[in-house]
């Protein structure tokens, strides 16, 4: 997205930390860490102070003193650094979360039957993202941070979401009509002052929306840039996130109650990476969220949220924990012969103090830990081997559904595939293309990024476009495709059509009304799109690459005992040459073919990629992050 990219890096060698072991490590100024082996870090617990509300760092109003009873806890300059909350005695009370939790407990043991009875343990969760569905998306990010908190929640946890409040002054702002003011001020210290930040909130299915409310939050553009490329303040705009994501569980009375300091921290990406760092600097050492824990979610490893080190000062985090966001970069990457390579890296500092590190598919967990896919951390991730899983993401299955889809234009299923057909004239249609139900049509949906090949895809367009096939693409993202696109459009009338921007309903139609969707590409953590497509019987063909190829299965006509079997083709190397034979073996199926791509697109309509499987996995990680001590006490 809009941090700087790292080709390669080098590796802060003071955090090649084995995982397995729970170590306090001692900061020391500039040079990284020290661990302490077996040593437990002593901190005197501080008094309790006066009743006042408010978290590391922020204030409050004086009329919300009144209205609680809190335990202030100071520091030695006398900011606040945390608190405890004391039920008040009779109706209204503020309850702690430990209370409500035990309610919930036992308000699900009286609920015979109740799917909620299967949950383990219910934890306080709070997921902390730059972008969840619908409220913001610009990719899978915003997709798996809509859809899993509610999943948990409807297994029994208390789940609340922490993003910004993006307004960017158009219609889409609708989205945050439901989202209400909590009426909570705090003050967030970085970059060298106390910035005002506040909470919106809506509670939907079951879970806690969290609106992170800021004026670098409101301007035109998608979350992370606009037109003229990346916002110039993204860390400022990350590091109120990560402080007012911290803050949340401790000031916010969502349903009258506070989700209180053990919780269950999930830091989705780099944006959301202080997160654990906060914890362990700021937090901890002053005994404020020592029975929380934090779980670092990587959904692309290429953003890692890298500035010049001379910004670690904005963080707002000590001095002595500079080492946990050190990165160098090698001599080649520099820009002169002065220049020290010298950066910090949010991702970094996330990977050396989470408590685990979870990927998005199995097959990602591993490639993070090779030269090829861990960017430059692939030794620091590997250190971190015995708490790196991979759990592959589900879908949304109800937002995406050809039985009930509202987007497009007939509903179709497994049973009855005969409102494809009609989605795709009516695609064609909406496109201006011609209306020729029989030509197959292929599509592309995604950033237009150099993660996901489309310069392939550009290299193959005059090649493709001699065939009898249509082709449409959809995406945003470098002006420079997004010019291309225009162009091709203009060349290739009636086979092309390249539709520049995020539209979330027309990405619907594409997937109903394409016989096929093309992914080249290069990396591809999990791959939301080929899921998509598969449920709406649209044949991926995609590079063999993480995600994509754990999900999609090559059609092999000539499978054991004369039954067909694979959902799309899968295709390697990354080439210009390899893909058109994938695309051509997949367009000569569709036309000659029918009953082997019926039984193709049957296949991948019958796949089971909702989240349930997942959100059990997840909560086996939850119970072995709770079982071990933090990892930085
Ligand atoms: N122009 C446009 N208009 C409308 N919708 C658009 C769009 N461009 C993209 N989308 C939507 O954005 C999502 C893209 O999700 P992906 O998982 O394919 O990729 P992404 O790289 O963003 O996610 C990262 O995180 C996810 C989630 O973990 C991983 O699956 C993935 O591999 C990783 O790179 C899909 O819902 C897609 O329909």
């Amino acid at each position: 997205m809009e941090s700087l990219r790292i080709t390669n890096g080098r590796l802060c060698p003071s955090f090649s930390k084995s995982a397995n072991t729970h170590l306090c490590f001692s900061p020391i100024k500039q040079l990284g860490f020290v661990y302490l082996c077996g040593e437990r870090c002593k901190r005197a617990s501080l008094t309790l102070g006066r009743s006042e509300i408010g978290g590391l760092g922020s204030s409050r109003d004086e009329d919300e003193e009144k209205s609680h009873i809190l335990g202030a806890e100071r520091d030695d300059s006398g900011s606040i650094i945390g608190f405890n909350l004391i039920s008040q005695s009779g109706d209204g009370g503020i309850e702690s979360h430990e209370d409500v939790a035990t309610e919930i407990a036992e308000e699900t043991e009286n609920t015979e039957g109740r799917e909620e009875a299967q949950v383990r343990e219910r934890l306080n969760i709070v997921f902390v993202a730059a972008e969840a569905a619908p409220y913001s998306k610009t990719g899978g990010l915003g997709d798996v941070c809509g859809s899993l908190p509610i999943v948990l929640a409807a297994r029994g946890h208390r789940v609340m979401v922490v993003s910004p409040r993006y307004l960017h002054f158009i219609h889409q702002d609708k989205v945050f009509a439901n989202a209400l003011d909590l009426d909570r001020h705090i003050k967030v210290h970085c970059f060298g002052g106390a910035q005002d930040v506040s909470f919106f909130h809506e509670y939907r299915e079951g879970v806690d929306w969290v609106f992170v409310d800021h004026p670098s939050y409101h301007r035109p553009g998608n979350p992370y840039g606009d037109s003229r490329g990346a916002f110039g303040d993204n860390q400022f705009r990350f590091t109120l996130l990560c402080h007012a994501a911290c803050e949340a569980p401790l000031v916010l009375p969502l349903g009258g109650y506070t989700y209180g300091e053990k919780c269950l921290f999930l830091a989705n990406d780099w944006h959301a990476g202080l997160v654990p760092v906060l914890l362990a600097a700021k937090y901890r050492p002053h005994g404020v969220y020592k029975d929380a824990r934090c779980l670092l979610v990587i959904h692309n490893l290429a953003h890692q949220g890298v500035e010049p080190a001379v910004t670690y000062k904005n963080f707002g985090l000590p001095s002595e924990w500079y080492g946990a966001l050190e990165w160098v970069f090698p001599n080649w990457a520099r820009a002169h012969a002065l220049d020290k390579g010298e950066a910090v890296n949010v991702l970094k500092g996330a990977i050396v103090t989470a408590d685990r590190i979870l990927t998005v598919s199995k097959g990602y967990a591993w490639e993070v830990t090779t030269v090829e896919g861990g960017y430059g951390l692939h030794e620091l991730l590997s250190s971190r081997r015995s708490v790196l899983d991979g759990i592959t993401n589900g879908i949304d299955v109800s937002e995406w559904d050809p039985s009930a889809d509202e987007h497009i234009a007939a509903h179709y299923s497994v049973d009855d595939l005969s409102g494809k057909v009609q989605c795709k004239i009516a695609l064609q249609k909406e496109l201006g293309l011609p209306i020729r139900p029989m030509c197959p049509l292929i599509g592309f949906i995604g950033r237009l990024d150099y993660q996901k090949g489309i310069d392939l895809i550009r290299w193959a367009i005059p090649e493709l476009m001699e065939d009898d096939v249509q082709f449409v693409m959809l995406g945003s993202g470098d002006p420079l495709y997004e010019e291309w696109m225009r162009v091709t459009e203009s060349s290739y009338r009636d086979k092309f059509r390249g539709w520049v921007g995020f539209n979330v309903p027309i990405s619907h139609r594409i997937t109903a009304g394409c016989d096929i969707l093309l992914m080249p590409s290069r990396f591809e953590p999990r791959g939301l799109n080929q899921l998509f497509a598969m449920r709406y019987g649209t044949v991926p063909v995609v590079h063999s690459t993480g995600g994509l190829r754990d999900t999609v299965q090559t059609f092999n006509p000539y499978a054991d005992g004369g039954i067909d079997e694979g959902t799309g083709w899968t295709f390697s190397p990354l080439s210009k040459d390899s893909m058109l034979t994938a695309i051509r073996l997949a367009v000569k199926t569709y036309r000659d073919y029918k009953s082997s791509w019926e039984g193709i697109m049957k296949r991948g309509m019958e796949r089971d990629n909702t989240w349930e499987n997942a959100a059990i996995h997840y909560e086996q990680v939850f119970e072995w992050a709770f079982i071990d001590s933090p990892y930085i006490s």
